[in-house]
C-alpha cells in the first residue's frame, strides 16, 4: 500500500491578513507550511508528500518537498495535485489544508485506519453549541443533531477520488462533497479541537499556543549508534570500557584502543548528528597518540550537555571470544558511570562471542557496538 499526502497551499490567505499568504507566515518559530509538512513527512504511514503551491510562491515552499502549481480555487488545486500523483501507484491519498498546521498523528491515523474499510474518511467534530439563524437578531434556531464541523485530512482511495474530481469541475465545499457527488461513501473519524484552520488574524496566536504547548510537552529524544573494531597485537592487557583487563595480548590503535568506549562515544556523537571520534580527534594528530579514551567520551558528553541534552542511557555490546567480559561487566559499568556522570543503572555492558566465526572468532581483534539515548533537558 502506498499512501500520499496532498497538501493544498495555493490560496492567498486574504482573510488572515499580513504581508505574505498565511501559509508562509511564521508561527511558533517556523512557517505555517513547515509545521503542516512536518506532521505528514514524519508520519510513519505516509510514503510521499506533495504540496500544491501558487505559481508565484514556489520559492517559498519548504526545502525538499515536491511542489506542483495550484489553480484558482481549492478544488482546482486539489485536482492539480491529484493529476500530478496519477500513475505513480498511489493507493490512498490524504488531502489536507496547509492552513491546518496543528494536525496531529492521531487524527491522521484515524483517517488511515478508516480507509481500510471505507473508500473515503474524514475527521469531524460534532457540533456542541446551539445553532441560531439570524443577523443582528436571532430569528430562529436550528437543530444541531447529526451536524459536524468538517476538518482535514480527508482521505480516499486514490483512483476513486481522482475520478470524482475529474467528473466534478468547478468549486466544492471540500473533497468530501466531491466524493459524495460521485457516490463514494465517507466515514466520519475523530477530529480534534486543536486541528484549527488558520483563517482569521487571531488564529495565528491560537495555532502558536497549540504548537508551543506541544513543544513543551513532547520530549526531544535522540538515538545514536556506534561501532568500532581494534586488532590484537603483543601486550599484557586490554582497555575495555574504561577498565584495564589483564590479557595475553593488547588492542592496537592510535589511542589506548578502548574499543567499547569508542563505540559509546560514537553513539553519542551520532545522536547529536555531529560526526564521529575521527572528526573531533583526528587520528593523524600526534597529540592523541596513546590518549586515554575517557578524553573522547567526556568530550562527547560535554558536547551533548552544551547542546542541551542529557545522556539518558547507554548500551554497549563487546564481541570477542576472550577475555571473558562477564566477570568485569559491573566494574566497566561503574567506570563508565564515573566518566559520564550517569548512574551505573543507566549503563549496560554485555558481551557475545561470534561462535568462533570471522575475525573476532579467530581472536584477531575485538568489535563493539553501542547505542546511546539523549534527552533534551
Ligand atoms: N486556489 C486555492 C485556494 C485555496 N487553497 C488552499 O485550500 C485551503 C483552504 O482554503 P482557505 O483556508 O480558504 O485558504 P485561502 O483561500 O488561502 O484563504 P482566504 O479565503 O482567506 O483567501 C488552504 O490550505 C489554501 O491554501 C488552494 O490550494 N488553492
Ligand atoms: C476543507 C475545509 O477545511 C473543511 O473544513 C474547508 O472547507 C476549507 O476552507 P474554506 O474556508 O471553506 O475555503
Amino acid at each position: 500500500m502506498t499512501t500520499a499526502a496532498l497538501i493544498v497551499a495555493a490560496g492567498r490567505g486574504t482573510r488572515a491578513g499580513g504581508d505574505l499568504p498565511k501559509q508562509w507566515q511564521v508561527v511558533a518559530g517556523r512557517p505555517v507550511a513547515a509545521w503542516t509538512l512536518a506532521a505528514f513527512a514524519r508520519h510513519p504511514r505516509i510514503d510521499h508528500v506533495l504540496m500544491v503551491v501558487h505559481p508565484d510562491d514556489r520559492a517559498l515552499a519548504p526545502d525538499g518537498v515536491e511542489t506542483v502549481a495550484g489553480g484558482a480555487t481549492r478544488a482546482a488545486s486539489v485536482r492539480a495535485g491529484l493529476e500530478a500523483l496519477a500513475g505513480r501507484g498511489i493507493d490512498k491519498v490524504l488531502i489536507h489544508d496547509v492552513a491546518r498546521a496543528c494536525v496531529d498523528a492521531g487524527v491522521i491515523d484515524a483517517v488511515l485506519d478508516a480507509l481500510d474499510t471505507s473508500e473515503g474518511a474524514a475527521p469531524g467534530l460534532a457540533v456542541t453549541d446551539a445553532l441560531w439563524r439570524g443577523a443582528d437578531h436571532v430569528t430562529g434556531t436550528e437543530s444541531r443533531d447529526g451536524l459536524y464541523r468538517a476538518q482535514t485530512p480527508q482521505g480516499f482511495r486514490f483512483d476513486a477520488i481522482l475520478a470524482a474530481h475529474r467528473a466534478h469541475p468547478g468549486e466544492a465545499a471540500d473533497d468530501v462533497a466531491v466524493a459524495r457527488a460521485a457516490g463514494i461513501g465517507v466515514m466520519i473519524t475523530r477530529g480534534s479541537e486543536d486541528n484549527i484552520k488558520i483563517t482569521q488574524p487571531g488564529d495565528f496566536a491560537r495555532a502558536a499556543a497549540i504548537l508551543e504547548g506541544r513543544q513543551m510537552t513532547a520530549p526531544d529524544i535522540r538515538l545514536g549508534n556506534g561501532y568500532d573494531v581494534h586488532r590484537f597485537g603483543p601486550g599484557d592487557h586490554v582497555m575495555l570500557c574504561g577498565l584495564r583487563v589483564p590479557h595475553d595480548r593488547a588492542l592496537q590503535g592510535h589511542s589506548d584502543a578502548d574499543v567499547g568506549m569508542h563505540a559509546i562515544t560514537d553513539a553519542i556523537y551520532g545522536a547529536l548528528a555531529m560526526g564521529d571520534i575521527g572528526r573531533h580527534f583526528p587520528p593523524g594528530d600526534p597529540q592523541w597518540k596513546g590518549a586515554e579514551s575517557h578524553i573522547f567520551l567526556r568530550h562527547a558528553v560535554e558536547l551533548a550537555r552544551d547542546r542541551g541534552f542529557a545522556v539518558s542511557n547507554i548500551d554497549c555490546t563487546l564481541i570477542c571470544e576472550r577475555p571473558k567480559i562477564g566477570p568485569h561487566a559491573d566494574a566497566m559499568q561503574q567506570a563508565l558511570a564515573d566518566i559520564t556522570g550517569l548512574e551505573a543503572g543507566r549503563i549496560s555492558v554485555k558481551a557475545t562471542t561470534s561462535e568462533r566465526l570471522g575475525f573476532t572468532g579467530r581472536e584477531e581483534g575485538i568489535a563493539a557496538i553501542a547505542t546511546a539515548t539523549l534527552v533534551k533537558t
